[in-house]
């Protein structure tokens, strides 16, 4: 049985339709990253398993058990926001105790709880302070702190690194995963960051046009992405793409900038679909065999080079190189340039979806 389960959940405010016919399931302690742009409805979904707003249709469970009579405060569910949201009038220990006096602890118990979160986070030096006199970082650690503090099964986060410095942002992203697995809590993750969305979830639940276009693991969205959209929602730079056909006439191949690009035999069966051909810039190989290219400009990013590239056939195209690479062409040189089978991926061309060869 899984912790917590979404089943056909749909939220629609009049005639508009948020999401419809969303399925999604979490086990004990696992991390999964609600992933998507701005306005697909994470924050809705993180608010009808709190049980702050009410769905359409469809149920949501917790530990087996539907929970749409039960209250927000009784659902065993904590929620840290994206502007943090603390209470103004109130120090950060007050805050922090807020879900613990919602669900009825005694002081002592209260106060022991208190003490224990505002520890895990770093934060106990500072308790006695209120909202304006805390750091952005300070409260953002108040804001999960407080959500942490009743030992909540599920815990919700809804982008709680948006507004923090870059600096801090990436500190946390190194330190959640551990603190999100010390509470032992199940972890629906909010973000519009891939990097983060990489770096925490175990899972991550990839939301467009109303639906989950891809549950999987961080590794299989990156290397295995289910449609054009996901491929180039992760990856920076992004995936670079070639609308071409699958050819099999003296082997399995694609045609890209006039030159043949072999496929694996398993694409066979596909002879004559229109595709688009993906390729991730770090799969990109610089040599002597290949697609011809001009070097047009040379980006070097601390530990990548990116190489901007134009085919004479007018394909342009990315390569990224480690800095320390030994062969990095100047701008302006003619190179050819190969695809490393594992990074390279084709998609319908009419529906986006992936063939798997
Ligand atoms: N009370 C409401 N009435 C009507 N539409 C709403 C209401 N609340 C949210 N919406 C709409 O539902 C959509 C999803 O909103 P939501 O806040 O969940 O997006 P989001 O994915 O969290 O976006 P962001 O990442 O920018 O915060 C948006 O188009 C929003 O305008």
């Amino acid at each position: 049985m899984s912790q917590l389960a979404i089943k056909s959940l749909a939220k629609t405010y009049g005639s508009f339709k948020v999401f419809d016919g969303l399925n999604l399931s979490a086990e004990a302690g696992e991390i999964v990253v609600i992933f998507g742009g701005s306005g697909t409805g994470k924050t809705i979904l993180l608010r009808l398993i709190a049980g702050v707003e009410e769905p359409t249709a469809g149920a949501i469970e917790i530990a087996g058990h539907d929970v749409s009579d039960i209250a927000p405060e009784h659902r065993g569910v904590g929620m840290a926001f994206q502007n943090f949201a603390l209470f103004p009038h109130m120090n950060a220990s007050e805050n922090i105790a807020t879900p613990l006096r919602a669900a009825g602890a005694d002081e002592s118990k209260v106060a022991a709880g208190v003490a224990k979160v505002a520890k895990l986070l770093k934060i106990d030096h500072v308790l006695n302070h209120s909202p304006r006199e805390l750091s952005n970082g300070q409260k953002q650690r108040t804001a999960l702190a407080r959500a942490l503090a009743a030992s909540p099964k599920i815990l919700l986060l809804d982008d709680p690194l948006r507004n923090v410095d870059a600096k801090l942002r990436f500190e946390m992203r190194l330190e959640l995963p551990r603190l999100l697995r010390q509470s032992g809590a199940t972890v629906l993750y909010v973000t519009q960051d891939y990097k983060e969305a990489m770096a925490l979830a175990d899972r991550i639940a990839v939301l467009a046009n109303g639906q989950f276009v891809q549950t999987a693991s961080p590794e299989d969205i990156y290397m295995r992405p289910a449609t054009l959209g996901v491929a180039r929602l992760f990856g920076d730079p992004s995936i670079n793409t070639a609308e071409t056909v699958i050819e099999t006439q003296g082997g399995t191949h694609v045609v890209l900038g006039g030159t043949r690009v072999p496929l694996a035999d398993s694409y066979r069966g596909f002879a004559g679909r229109e595709v688009i051909f993906g390729v991730r810039p770090e799969s990109v190989t610089i040599g002597s065999e290949g697609v011809e290219a001009e070097v047009i400009a040379v980006t070097p990013l601390n530990e990548r080079t990116v190489l901007l590239l134009q085919n004479p056939n007018g394909w342009e195209f990315l390569a990224s190189l480690p800095s320390t690479a030994s062969n990095i062409p100047e701008a302006g040189s003619k190179v050819r340039a190969s695809f490393a089978a594992a990074g390279t991926h084709l998609f319908d061309r009419q529906t986006g979806e992936r063939l798997d060869g």
